[in-house]
């Protein structure tokens, strides 16, 4: 019995897909696993191996890619949408909720995949993702404030079920925001731990969406500068710094409940119980400007020690800051640091859900690296739980001298799907 099977390998429609792999528990798991593909894995293995599924469920009360385990590889893209039928709407989403339940089990899209069809005709699936894994895909699809009006007039009947925390969002002080990266109908966050995973996936529902929606922005982010875990060892940034340890994790259901997922919506809104806000936001950083500032200038303007990640008052990575500890000349935690002005204490006892990515698009044409952070964040509320927070650093944060935010997104991310079901339905149907 072959307990890995490769895409190529499914039968058609809801066929068999690569679901799983075998890897060993200590060192060279990756090349046991693919030892595992030949005949011998039952004489060799038994004792050292285990099974490890790398398939995310696609159906669920919550849509996966937002508390489910942080992969290190992202491609997200902004739609606009170019139907102007709310069938042909319905029809789209419909379409791609198939699709993603395909790619996120690791099988092919479609009935024919990647080589099974019409000769004559361009294949259902593109191909490159043919013999990978389904290496924790998440497909998560959220929608802007622009799919249900055009600011004058509702678009596809949906003016009443705006939601109202889908803002416009506000100017932030330093923004300069690029309208090409900014915006759009609907968002389609692809993470996995393979990078043409995520690629195959936003590439194949801007097939299927065509003439109907294209892509107005997208962006690959690489390496993720968050655990959503406590069991994922905490990543960093490109700053060097771990990024994530205060995050919310999955484990933490309270915190989820609390500041992530939408309940108790009444009316027009009800579509958006078990759903969340997505924050996107591209976030350039001055790598060289940064890099030559002194150790103890980068710490102080974090908060954090570099190496270890405790706060400044002493720790471990995960003991709460001391904003009262003294230092020479004010607190030892400065107050003008990161930590300090995005704490829960200073901001209503709100968090968020970070969910972000380190990316790089070369450089700029001036010797400086096209670098940052593509901040994503889930939160119940963003009028709550990001706007004020996103404001405050934008006047008092040290660490704003840094950046520069070039793109900027806000989306109503639905529930999850259920079998027969498809994204957003409540939203058309309730
Ligand atoms: C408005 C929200 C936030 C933006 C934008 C943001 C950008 C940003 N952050 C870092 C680096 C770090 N952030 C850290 C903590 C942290 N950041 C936010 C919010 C935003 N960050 C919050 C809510 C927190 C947690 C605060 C707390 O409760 O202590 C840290 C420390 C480690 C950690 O807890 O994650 C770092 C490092 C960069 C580089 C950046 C923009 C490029
Ligand atoms: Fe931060």
């Amino acid at each position: 019995m072959s307990l890995w099977r490769s895409r190529s390998d499914r039968s058609h429609g809801a066929g068999p897909s690569r679901r799983s792999l075998l890897t060993a528990a200590g060192a060279g798991g990756l090349g046991v696993a693919a030892g595992a593909l030949g005949h011998s894995v039952a004489a060799n293995a038994a004792p050292r191996m285990a099974l490890v599924s790398d398939v995310v469920p696609f159906y669920g009360e919550h849509q996966a890619g937002i508390d489910t385990q942080a992969q290190d590889r992202m491609h997200m893209a902004a739609f606009d949408v170019t139907a102007t039928g709310r069938e042909e709407l319905i029809a789209l989403l419909t379409e791609w909720t198939a699709a993603i339940e395909q790619m996120t089990r690791g099988a092919e899209v479609g009935q024919d995949g990647a080589t099974g069809g019409d000769y004559e005709a361009p294949p259902e699936d593109t191909g490159e993702a043919i013999d990978l894994s389904a290496s924790n895909l998440t497909v998560t699809v959220g929608f802007g404030r622009s799919l249900f009006t055009d600011g004058r007039k509702a678009r596809f009947d949906l003016g009443g079920k705006l939601p109202e925390a889908l803002i416009s969002m506000p100017h932030f002080p330093g923004d300069f925001l690029e309208e090409a990266r900014s915006g759009g109908d609907i968002v389609v966050q692809a993470c996995a731990d393979d990078p043409q995973v995520a690629v195959h996936a936003v590439r194949n529902l801007a097939r299927i969406a065509f003439g109907r929606a294209r892509v107005r922005w997208s962006q690959i982010g690489f390496g993720r500068t968050s655990s959503t875990s406590a069991t994922q060892k905490t990543p960093r940034n490109l700053f060097g710094f771990k990024d994530g340890t205060a995050n919310i994790m999955s484990e933490d259901g309270a915190a989820l409940s609390e500041h992530v997922w939408v309940k108790g919506a009444q009316g027009p809104e009800a579509w958006m119980n078990g759903g969340s806000y997505l924050v996107a936001r591209r976030i350039r950083m001055h790598i060289e400007t940064w890099d030559r500032s002194p150790l103890g200038d980068q710490e102080r303007i974090i908060g954090r020690t570099k190496r270890g990640g405790a706060p400044l008052s002493g720790g471990d990575e995960f003991t709460e800051p001391d904003f009262e500890m003294p230092g020479r000349g004010g607190p030892v935690m400065p107050v003008d640091s990161h930590v300090a002005i995005a704490h829960p204490r200073v901001n209503g006892g709100v968090r968020m859900l970070r969910r972000g990515f380190n990316y790089t698009d070369g450089s700029d044409g001036l010797g400086r690296l096209d670098a940052g952070l593509f901040f994503i964040a889930f939160v119940v509320d963003p009028r709550t739980h990001y706007v004020p927070m996103q404001n405050a650093m934008a006047k008092n944060d040290a660490l704003s001298e840094y950046l520069r935010h070039t793109g900027s997104g806000l989306f109503a991310v639905p529930p999850g799907v259920q079998p027969g079901g498809y994204l957003g339905q409540g939203l058309f149907e309730l």
